[in-house]
């Protein structure tokens, strides 16, 4: 495998502000790589530093073999970057906007129209393409952004949270045009606050916060090393839970109890044991596979969401 992005040892600071302490991370070629954090954590800053829009401090970025620092040209010609920002003239079609990119690319005549085509089937907005964008949706404007940066058939895409604040139809078409690059060897790179979309999405993830990269790896090396085991159960007649051994930590629920152990067996014996010496009646029980969420509350004990 041929690393496409290798970001080492990056530190940025705006002003007092350290945004980026330290991160390093590679990508391999088509490969989706999740950058995971919370708002502020130091995602777009990343993703500017990567596409050569800011400078770093300190550390490397070495884009498809480029410095991001001295070969920006090189980079822009290689790579697509959607911001989170959506930029898009509301007066033109969707297909004139894209004309309007595609040249800024260097893409020109039949060949930029033929490739406007493809893009537009992409993002599944072929039907559109003669709609002024400001008639759209947020979730189609940020489709037809997506489309202007693939115009020049960049070898990686840089998403920085591509689907914040737009309807699921548009979230699911994101998801399958990723999917789709994807399989036609184009490396992914993905910034969210989300963790079902890196769940869903990401063969690689690196949990990023207060500009720091705290955790990385493919999902199940996370949920392996961090994500908490536990099990769940709903019972009549328990107004708390009987004594339970190698208990870490137990949760009331709306319905139950959310019980963390790493002897997951046994729990659910004790309580099954339980449950029937004292004639409870166990509606549910279960083992709850480790999630995202569970990850990032071991590694920082705050929730992604708060
Ligand atoms: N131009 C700037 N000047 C000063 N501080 C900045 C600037 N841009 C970002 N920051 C600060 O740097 C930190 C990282 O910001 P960044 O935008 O990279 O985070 P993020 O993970 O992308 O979050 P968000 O989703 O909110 O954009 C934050 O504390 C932010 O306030």
């Amino acid at each position: 495998m041929t690393a496409v992005l290798e970001v080492e040892n990056l530190s940025k600071a705006y002003g007092s502000k350290q945004a980026l302490r330290n991160v390093s991370f590679s990508v391999e070629a088509g490969t989706c790589f999740g950058l995971l954090g919370p708002n502020g954590a130091g995602k777009s800053t990343t993703m500017k530093i990567i596409t050569g829009i800011i400078d770093r401090d300190d550390g490397t970025v070495t884009v498809l073999g480029h410095d991001s620092k001295r070969e920006r040209e090189e980079i822009r010609k290689k790579v697509g970057y959607v911001p989170q920002e959506i930029t898009l003239y509301e007066k033109l079609s969707a297909f004139d906007n894209l004309v309007f990119f595609g040249e800024l690319y260097g893409v020109r005549g039949p060949v930029l129209k033929k490739r406007i085509d493809e893009v537009l089937e992409l993002v599944g907005l072929a039907d559109r393409a003669k709609d002024a964008v400001g008639t759209f949706s947020g979730g189609l404007k940020r489709r037809i952004n997506i489309a202007a940066a693939l115009l020049h058939k960049p070898k990686l895409i840089i998403l920085d949270e591509p689907t914040v604040g737009i309807d699921p139809q548009s979230r699911n078409h994101i998801f399958n045009m990723i999917r789709e690059l994807k399989e036609e060897g184009v490396t992914v790179v993905y910034s969210t606050h989300y963790m079902e979309e890196a769940e869903a999405l990401c063969d690689h993830i690196a949990i990023i916060d207060h500009g720091q990269v705290i955790a990385q790896g493919s999902l199940e090396e996370l949920l392996d090393n961090y994500g908490r085991k536990s099990v769940y159960v709903e019972a009549e007649g328990w107004s708390e839970l009987p004594q339970l051994p190698h208990v870490k930590q137990i949760k009331e629920e709306k319905r139950g109890w959310m019980i963390e152990t790493d002897h997951l067996l046994e729990t659910m014996n004790s309580i099954t044991r339980a449950a029937l010496e004292q004639d409870i009646i166990v509606h549910q029980l279960e083992i709850k596979r480790p999630s995202l969420e569970t990850v990032f509350l071991s590694l920082t004990g705050t929730s992604l969401r708060d």
